[in-house]
């Protein structure tokens, strides 16, 4: 573990009172430790500690304030049974990117005195360092409030003294390429909060969003945000709102997650508005594990959604998906950081530790549930459908079995990534993965780095491509391998998306240029409104997930709206590019281009080689169109000295051909 990622963890996780955060050297600490760590403690000054305590080790730190936090939840009793059915609401903060979930949902937790913060604090929720970084929202977060209404708004709903209200909120990212974070925490919600920006409008993830949640039978509530502005547009989004989704005006409520204006109405529409959760509270346990993340000590910890009945600490429960039974050691809410409680009830969402320890256990949309009972389980999430592919490879020091661990505890907390084991001749053993799009990948990427210390070389991305062969078998590949080299390839099928685009009609001329150049086929133009338009093209995936969105945004000024779903493989002119070294195949160096392309992208493959190869011996390269055999390129590297001496130990040895790795890396950026 790296020491911010151990610090991150003592942070977020071990630090509450008395715990604080100091720098023993420069504070003049006199530890009385052991001598291994008092090197550590040298080496890394900053430290967790209370005073005039002693911790032999980070471990024994650890286990003192576990205990500690145990205490303190006890002593101040959370006590959850007091929310009984009809006092719990949960429900997600969904919208288009940017349009101000988290800062929504930090105003409410401050409203709520669930966190009390100042001025210009980052976001709350967007607790993950590439979350702060690139300004948005990659992980759903889950958190509990506390919310008391005030004597005159309660006095529409019943005639008790302030009731108080368990509400739960998810702050989901509003990217598409993150959408199935969105779908999994609707599951554990009977309503949401569509945000929608008051100067933009409605746009592509509110419409996706809006459909979403109408599929789940969800209670929506419109909020239109960012009213301080002075471009702000409500009527105009209102209209919006009636004519594309058919909502009443009269349900949207205006707020400023800024200035805090239409909070309150907020929190009221949530009380009265979403329905409580309608579990069974006599049944045996059922609960739908829908999300889990890797903590260094308690190994993985699950987000669960009770639906019926009632978990306490000390159950032992099942896992419907694998068989396997556990026994639970904590369990509790997020209020707003981990709050241990003694029980979960019906109808609330908390967290539970009980010893899983992967991936493999901890499978999101499984259900949970008490040992001797006999339960129907709850339906689970549709699997992942993943757009783009690319290989990690281990890079810069780190090992093989390094990056295994870091994808493993990782995909635990990102389960839309698929991995599978592959080999290169190049680059040797990595990992196959499978993401939603390319920012996705890259978040990944940023993700292990940062989060875990490990450093990776990815491959060009694929989009998964169908392979069909002679004997009339077809199979989805996503890498160029060889596995099928006895079998003949006939053609090459690649997948399609039907696009849906709606845009002011102004700009109706260069969309259509876009999407003719995109190789899309027209299927609908027609107008929804005089100043509206809707297209819909067939396009090839390829096109799209590289930078379609964003060529569309520029070029409409934003203005678009754009969907697309996926269609059927369509047989292309596609073909595979083999690069053969002296004769011989070489697997890692294959592509898949359109036919169109393929004597660029060969000359070019071709000269990059060129520049790196072993000349100590004469080699032919050549690069052949795989299903004709024709030859699109070829050269003849002439034996020549070895131009820089020691150059051999970076060199790979492929079919008696010398290639260094920078080569593979460059032809990476090709094609
Ligand atoms: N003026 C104004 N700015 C706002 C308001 N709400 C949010 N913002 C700003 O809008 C930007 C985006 O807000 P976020 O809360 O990050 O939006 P988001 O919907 O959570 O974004 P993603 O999670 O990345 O999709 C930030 O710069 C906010 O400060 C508002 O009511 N008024």
């Amino acid at each position: 573990m790296s020491y911010l990622t151990a610090l991150e963890s003592l942070k977020h996780n071990l630090l509450c009172p008395p715990f604080t955060i100091v720098n023993p050297l420069v504070q003049g600490f006199n530890f009385k430790t052991s001598s291994s760590s008092v090197k550590y403690f040298q080496r890394r000054p900053l430290f967790a500690c209370q005073q005039n305590r002693r911790f032999s080790s980070r471990q024994h730190l650890q286990i003192i304030a576990e205990r500690e936090r145990d205490e303190l939840a006890k002593k101040n009793g959370f006590d959850l049974t007091q929310f009984q059915l009809d006092k719990i609401r949960n429900f997600s903060i969904v919208a288009h990117i940017d349009h101000g979930k988290s800062t929504l949902a930090d105003r409410l937790l401050e409203f709520t005195g669930t966190i009390q913060r100042g001025l210009n604090q980052p976001q709350y929720l967007d607790k993950l360092q590439v979350e702060r970084q690139r300004g948005i929202t990659v992980k759903a977060q889950t958190t509990s409030m506390i919310y008391k209404q005030s004597n005159q708004s309660h006095q529409n709903i019943d005639n008790q003294d302030n009731p108080a209200f368990l509400l739960n909120l998810i702050d989901t990212p509003g990217h598409v390429d993150f959408s199935y974070e969105v779908s999994r925490s609707l599951a554990a919600c009977q309503g949401v909060l569509l945000v929608v920006d008051a100067t933009q409008g409605i746009q592509a993830q509110t419409v996706a969003n809006f459909y979403l949640a109408s599929e789940c039978n969800l209670a929506i509530i419109p909020v239109i945000n960012k009213i301080d502005l002075p471009t702000a547009d409500p009527d105009n989004v209102k209209e919006q709102l009636a004519s594309i989704f058919d909502l009443d005006l009269s349900e949207a409520i205006l707020t400023s997650a800024k200035t805090g204006e239409g909070l309150e109405k907020v929190l009221e529409a949530i009380v009265e508005r979403i329905p409580p959760p309608c579990g069974k509270t006599d049944s045996p346990l059922r609960m739908l594990l829908f999300d889990s993340f890797f903590h260094e000590y308690k190994k993985v910890i699950c987000y669960v959604a009770v639906v019926d009945g009632v978990l306490r600490k000390g159950d032992r429960i099942v896992s419907a998906a694998t068989g396997k039974g556990y026994e639970v050691s904590d369990v509790g809410i997020m209020h707003p950081e981990f709050k241990p409680t003694a029980c979960l009830l019906t109808g609330q969402v908390g967290y539970v530790v009980c010893g899983m320890y992967s991936t493999q256990e901890a499978r999101v949309g499984d259900t949970l549930y008490k040992r001797q009972s006999t339960i129907e389980p709850l339906p689970g999430f549709q699997p992942a459908k993943h757009m783009v592919f690319s290989g990690l490879y281990p890079a810069d020091g780190t090992g093989m079995s390094e990056l295994e661990h870091a994808i493993e505890k990782l995909t635990c907390n990102d389960p839309s990534v698929c991995v599978e084991i592959e080999s290169s001749a190049a680059l040797g053993r990595g990992f196959r993965c499978g993401f939603l799009g390319l920012l996705h990948m890259d978040v990944f990427h940023q993700r292990l780095q940062q989060e875990y210390g490990v450093h990776v070389h990815n491959t060009i991305p694929t989009v998964p491509y169908m392979f069909e062969f002679e004997d009339g078998s077809k199979v989805e590949m996503h890498m160029c391998t060889d596995r099928y080299k006895d079998k003949k390839l006939k053609a090459i099928w690649e997948p399609m998306v039907i696009a849906k685009i709606i845009l002011p009609s102004e700009y109706v001329g260069p969309v259509i240029t876009l999407c003719f150049e995109r190789e899309g086929e027209q299927l609908q133009f027609s107008f929804i409104t005089s100043k509206q338009a809707l297209l819909r093209y067939r396009l090839p995936l390829r096109e799209i997930v590289v930078d379609f969105y964003d060529v569309l945004k520029t070029i409409t000024s934003g203005y678009a709206i754009f969907m697309y779903e996926e269609a059927e493989h369509q047989l292309s002119d596609l073909i595979k590019l083999d690069a053969f070294l002296n004769n011989q195949k070489v697997d890692v160096l294959a592509t898949i281009v359109h036919k169109s392309r393929a004597q660029t992208v060969g000359d070019s493959m071709l000269e990059m080689l060129k520049k790196y190869i072993n000349r100590s011996q004469d080699n032919s390269i050549q690069i052949l169109e795989a299903i004709t055999g024709r030859v699109v390129s070829t050269q003849r590297v002439p034996a020549a000295p070895l131009e820089r001496k020691g150059v051999k130990k970076q060199l790979r040895q492929i079919r008696s051909v010398n290639i260094p790795r920078e080569a593979f890396l460059e032809r990476m950026k090709l094609s």
